[in-house]
């Protein structure tokens, strides 16, 4: 791939990490996701971030750097705007063969470049608002914007073109190829990258919702007309819709989120499952949309982003010794942990003698601010009556999401 020019000056050099691989060791990308790095030119040259050292990226990114044309020796600053392994991880390596390399970077990034790369001389360490002249009229201003997505992080504001190197904030999941700007998207790209922008927020960002307001609120000083993120496409025609969405997902921890149910659900021997369709029926008899996805069948990182957008959850699952159904404790797990907070909730599922499910659920989740209505459980096969029940409960539930929703 060759660099892609935003601006007289400034490049984004997107490198593709392909769908086969997990994310953070652990998210599945479908569809892949870019990993941008930026090139800003005056008289000096300054590039904004790396690659991972992985596959070959390296080599991807020297290609494109050359097709500017730029000999990568002639780079004078290495801006760290952050200093995750997937922005980094080659930058002893880059180092190595431009030893001229001045760092700029907060003092915490100092820190984390020194551990994880071993890396102590040349770092000037920049404060809020702090400015470098590359000349030419292009001047890079610093912003702290701690814990969006790690402690250190930063961002780099470019004056003269008002672009944002917005780091892992305004990211998608989503390889970069042929389309690399907003205004190049087909309505179903649009579509496509709004999507991958929710799932990449659900997985690697929620958890630092309150600090992503806060980001988005001190941005709000700095008249942005390009955003250029570490991941995912470059908003240059409409820079405020991803902002705005970013805004919205961040406020969906404090509820509501989106008029919708999800429902997860598992089943060892299918009796649980047997409720399935009534209670999406319910839910649909209130006209909400309605999500439905099996544990282990479907990836936590995917449900992850379903409810997180949705305002109302429904969860299925059996007794197993004593307690929940273990994969569904693995996804209770991680909404706990990226903090899936204040929810509708309903819970199904079947037990043979003691039950205990319900237990373990009430404990995961007694720090969510999850509003329960009352659960269907039963012992062993269900009857009519529960199946009644499945149908009068997500409709009552669904009930329950409109009325949230619309305070
Ligand atoms: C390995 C295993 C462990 C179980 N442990 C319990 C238990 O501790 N308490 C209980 O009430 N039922 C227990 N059950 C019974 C299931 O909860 C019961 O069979 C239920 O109907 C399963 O629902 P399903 O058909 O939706 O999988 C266990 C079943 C299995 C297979």
């Amino acid at each position: 791939m060759k660099a892609v020019k935003i601006t007289d000056g400034i490049y984004c050099l997107p490198v593709n990490l392909e769908s086969y691989q997990l994310f953070e060791g652990m998210w599945p990308m479908p569809n892949g996701i870019s990993i941008n790095s930026y090139i800003v030119q005056g008289d000096k040259t300054a590039i904004i971030d790396l690659v991972e050292d992985t596959d070959g990226k390296p080599a991807e990114l020297e290609a494109e750097i050359h097709s500017i044309p730029l000999d990568q020796k002639n780079i004078d600053y290495m801006i760290i705007n952050h200093m995750e392994p997937d922005h980094t991880s080659w930058l002893p390596e880059f180092y190595r063969k431009n030893p001229q390399l001045q760092f700029y970077l907060t003092g915490k990034a100092a820190g984390l470049l020194k551990s994880f790369c071993g890396i102590e001389e040349n770092v000037h360490i920049v404060k809020d608002g702090d400015t470098l002249d590359l000349g030419q009229g292009k001047v890079l201003s610093f912003h702290e914007t701690p814990n969006i997505h790690w402690p250190e992080t930063m961002m780099t504001f470019e004056q003269s073109s008002g672009t944002l190197f917005s780091c892992d904030a305004f990211g998608s999941y989503g390889k970069l190829e042929r389309v690399f700007f907003d205004d190049r998207l087909s309505t179903e790209q649009h579509t496509f990258f709004s999507n991958e922008a929710l799932r990449y927020y659900a997985n690697i960002v929620a958890s630092f919702s309150t600090f992503v307001t806060r980001g988005i609120e001190k941005l709000s000083a700095l008249d942005i007309k390009v955003i250029a993120p570490s991941h995912g496409i470059v908003w240059r025609e409409n820079p405020k819709q991803i902002i705005d969405s970013y805004a919205r997902f961040a406020e969906y921890m404090n509820g509501p989120a989106e008029a919708e149910v999800t429902v997860i659900w598992s089943s060892m021997y299918g009796n649980t499952e047997k409720l399935v369709s009534n209670i999406v029926q319910g839910v649909r008899k209130e006209g909400l949309p309605v999500h439905v996805h099996r544990v282990p069948d479907e990836h936590v990182g995917i449900l992850l982003a379903s409810a997180w957008r949705s305002a109302g959850l429904i969860l299925g699952m059996p007794t197993y010794e004593y307690e929940m159904f273990p994969p569904m404790a693995w996804v209770l797990d991680m909404f706990r942990r990226k903090k899936v907070l204040n929810k509708k909730v309903l819970r199904f599922g079947s037990a043979g003698w003691s039950g205990g499910a319900q237990r373990e659920l009430d404990k995961l989740t007694e720090k969510l601010k999850w509003e329960f209505i009352d659960p269907i459980e039963w012992m062993g096969a269900p009857g009519e009556h529960e199946l009644d029940l499945a149908l009068s409960q997500g409709q009552a539930l669904a009930r329950q999401v409109k009325d949230f929703c619309s305070k």
